[in-house]
């Protein structure tokens, strides 16, 4: 699994050439007219075949595409390996080569018992069953703080992986949670973060949630430290500590280090990347928020995607299908950045939780052999919640000079009918896309403005239109729906990884920073000036110095 250039496949070179010779016809308004059934040939209405009914629809229709180009594309595909690369993932296999690991995410919801043969994939279900019994206890009020109160608040500390996607899920299923357990997330070591948090704590009621895959990340474990410093002055007796913190992680050693006994630690592995570990130990607080058997339904949604994307051939994959357009995008048009547009207040931290999910998995500038890319590779995710994005750069994505393919997301029916409300979120759902694909012409300007306007106001209020989006709708937010869109999503990443070659599931790109910054942090703890920087950073260190108060 050496990871070939993506540029050596027949089937990109010949994408280039369709790129360079028909891209002038590729125009929406004219593909649509041309074909009154492309809508039905190009969505696709996913039905999990595992687990409770889950079902979205995906239109994909609006995209810059024919059939001989999806047919390229799909070759692309094969030729790089998906169906092996991806059979091989299931299969235990170690395809994080750098890091020789297996990616197992997926055995955390193998509820179909795929057959993994790798160390620990035996241990998840006993994992679950502590999650299960221990969030039971919390959430009844049998499991009680040193006092003898009930928890009602927890405190989950981590970063990354680690803090995301208990962030994400947590709001985006918010209508399931327990209403009189409040929880937080500290994941900044900006002391701001825990301080601002503990104000909004009692230590007699707080469960602490120490997430860490590795149980060495300094924002994570100095905050551990001033929670714990924090609880102490109040508990004053390290036995207390049992009551009120427990560990997430894979180290055993420096969980039990910290004071955490291992009973009280929820253990993962090696082999769940820290931004697909949600599934695993690290879901614990959204366990605790929506109670287990609804975190059950976000894996089983996620397991029937899983099956989904192992079963389907690459025609009917829709990871597979979002994952190629995107590289249609990205690297024959030229797009940098992709957005993703939740039209579900809910899902308000969907697109940040893909920031990592997308860019730490394919920000990738080598392939597993080492070779420098002559292509782009991961795209810039962002985006927000609608239609709160239409009121703050939809100008910039309209008419703009940039192209940004979108994905919009939206619930059929809302978790909290209010007369009108969301009617009107849909209706800018359903407009958004197609104004961006069809536009408006200068005639049609015309029209609106009449005779007398200006040639320049004429021209500001054209809309170019063609530009591409799919969508997604799904009936309502469900845990299994959830957990069926997170799964899309990290397979189309994955499905992206393999064609561009590149390692996926590795982070080189985060440790010359930490390093760094650890050289500098030991320089500002001593008073003799700083040494063996360039002027910049030595003049900022100092400009701090003048002010520094701690
Ligand atoms: O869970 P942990 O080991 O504390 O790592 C936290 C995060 O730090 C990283 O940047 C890796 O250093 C992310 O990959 C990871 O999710």
């Amino acid at each position: 699994m050496s990871g070939k250039l993506a540029s050596e496949y027949p089937s990109w070179k010949k994408l280039q050439s369709i790129y360079d010779n028909e891209r002038a016809s590729l125009v929406l308004k004219d593909l649509f007219a041309a074909d009154p059934e492309r809508f039905s040939k190009f969505s696709s209405e996913y039905k999990s075949t595992y687990g409770p009914e889950t079902t979205f629809l995906l239109d994909y229709s609006k995209n810059l595409i024919t059939a001989p180009i999806l047919e390229t594309l799909l070759s692309l595909a094969k030729e790089a390996g998906v169906e092996d690369v991806r059979d091989k993932m299931f299969a235990g296999e170690h395809i994080n080569t750098s890091e020789d690991r297996a990616v197992l995410h997926v055995a955390l919801r193998n509820f179909d018992d795929f057959k993994i043969q790798e160390e620990g994939a035996s241990e998840v279900s006993a994992v679950l069953e502590h999650i299960k019994t221990f969030t039971e206890a919390v959430r009844s009020g049998e499991w009680k703080g040193y006092t003898g109160k009930t928890i009602n608040t927890i405190v989950n500390i981590g970063i990354g992986g680690s803090d995301l996607g208990p962030v994400m899920v947590t709001e985006a299923l918010k209508a399931y949670s327990k209403r009189d357990l409040t929880a937080h997330f500290v994941s900044n070591i900006d002391g701001t973060h825990i301080a601002e948090t503990l104000r909004a704590c009692d230590p007699e009621t707080t469960l602490f949630i120490i997430a860490s895959k590795t149980f060495t990340t300094q924002e994570t474990i100095t905050n551990a430290e001033s929670a714990k410093s924090w609880f102490l002055k109040a508990a004053k007796e390290d036995a207390h500590v049992a009551k009120h913190f427990v560990a997430l992680s894979t180290n055993t050693k420096a969980v039990t280090a910290f004071g955490i006994s291992a009973d009280n630690m929820f253990q993962f592995w090696d082999w769940v990347g820290g931004r697909y570990s949600l599934w695993s130990a690290i879901g614990l607080s959204i366990a605790l928020v929506i109670g287990f058997d609804n975190f059950q339904q976000l894996l089983q949604g996620a397991h029937g995607m899983d099956k989904h994307f192992r079963e389907t051939p690459l025609e009917k994959n829709l990871p597979v299908l979002l994952a190629l357009v995107g590289i249609w995008y990205n690297d024959f048009y030229g797009s940098q950045t992709h957005a993703l547009l939740p039209y579900d207040q809910y899902l308000h931290k969907f697109a940040d939780y893909f920031q990592q999910g997308d860019m730490e998995s394919n920000g990738k500038f080598v392939t597993k052999g080492g070779q420098r890319v002559d292509y782009q590779t991961g795209p810039i995710i962002w985006g927000a919640a609608g239609t709160n994005g239409q009121h703050s750069f939809y100008q910039l994505v309209h008419q703009g000079t940039k192209l940004i393919p979108c994905d919009f997301i939206a619930p059929a029916t809302s978790l909290n009918p209010l007369g009108i409300h969301h009617r009107i979120l849909l209706s800018n759902y359903f407009a958004q896309p197609e104004a961006l694909a069809f536009g408006k012409t200068e005639e049609q300007v015309k029209q609106e403005v009449g005779p007398n306007a200006s040639e320049a106001l004429i021209k500001s209020k054209v809309f170019e239109g063609n530009r591409p989006s799919n969508s997604i709708m799904f009936p309502v937010m469900t845990p299994s729906t959830l957990g069926a869109l997170i799964a899309l999503y990290e397979h189309k990443i994955f499905t992206q990884g393999v064609i561009w070659g590149i390692n996926s599931f590795d982070q080189m790109g985060v440790e010359l920073g930490k390093i760094l910054a650890k050289n500098i942090l030991a320089q500002l703890e001593k008073p003799d000036d700083v040494k063996g920087h360039d002027s910049s950073t030595t003049g900022l260190i100092h400009y701090y110095q003048k002010y520094r108060k701690e």
